[in-house]
């Protein structure tokens, strides 16, 4: 490992541990003001989101209103290191648990969606700093999708209070920052 992975995967468990400390209170807040403060931050069309799982700050009553006005796109792991994009059209049949944690688009019944149809990002992660870069399991699935956005993308890192780093994150060449991180 390098020093700045080392690093990294020290900060991961610690902020790790921090969000899996976050009590119920706290998670019915910050939900409520993300159903609040989100929707009319988001531009027109698809959003590609996420499906919130474990400790994660919960998404799915925005999910659940996106999908209502039909431009909720999730995402699926395709390979060792890539993330395909799916839309969704019922949350009760589109999706099944995968073997990382998160529900997933099942691609057979999802239509896939190309990187020019996504008009916006709700990034997960562990960490965030104010430079919006990030940190999240450590499987690069996010620098790579962001990468491959086109420039204009607003992407927004989505987290608890609890997850912003006092100080800059230890970065790669291939860490990709994104445009603002809202905190709930
Ligand atoms: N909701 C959500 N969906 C997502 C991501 C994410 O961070 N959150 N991903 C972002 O890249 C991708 C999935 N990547 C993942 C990579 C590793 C693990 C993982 O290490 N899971 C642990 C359990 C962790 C826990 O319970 O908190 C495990 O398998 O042991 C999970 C997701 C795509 N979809
Ligand atoms: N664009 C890329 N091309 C090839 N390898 C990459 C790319 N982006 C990241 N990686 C590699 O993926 C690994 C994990 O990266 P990193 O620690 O930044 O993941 P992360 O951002 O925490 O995880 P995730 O994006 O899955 O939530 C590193 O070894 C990194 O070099």
């Amino acid at each position: 490992m390098t020093s700045s992975e080392e690093s990294k995967a020290a900060l991961r468990k610690r902020y790790l541990a921090k969000r899996k400390a976050i009590i119920e209170e706290r998670r019915i807040e910050a939900g409520q003001k993300i159903m609040e403060a989100l929707p009319p931050l988001l531009p027109e069309g698809n959003v590609l989101s996420f499906a919130s799982f474990g400790s994660e700050i919960d998404l799915w009553p925005l999910n659940n209103l996106l999908i209502k006005e039909k431009r909720l796109l999730l995402p699926k792991v395709a390979s060792k290191s890539t993330i395909q994009v799916y839309r969704i059209k019922e949350i009760t049949h589109d999706l099944a648990p995968s073997d990382l944690g998160p529900l997933e688009p099942i691609n057979t019944l999802c239509e896939p969606c190309f990187a020019e149809e996504i008009c916006c990002v709700l990034v997960p992660g562990i960490v965030f700093d104010d430079e919006g870069y990030r940190l999240g399991y450590g499987k690069g699935f996010y620098d790579r999708l962001l990468a491959n956005l086109p420039q204009k993308t607003p992407t927004y890192g989505i987290a608890f209070r609890e997850q912003e780093s006092p100080t800059p994150l230890p970065q790669t060449s291939r860490d990709v920052a994104v445009l603002r991180v809202h905190y709930f």
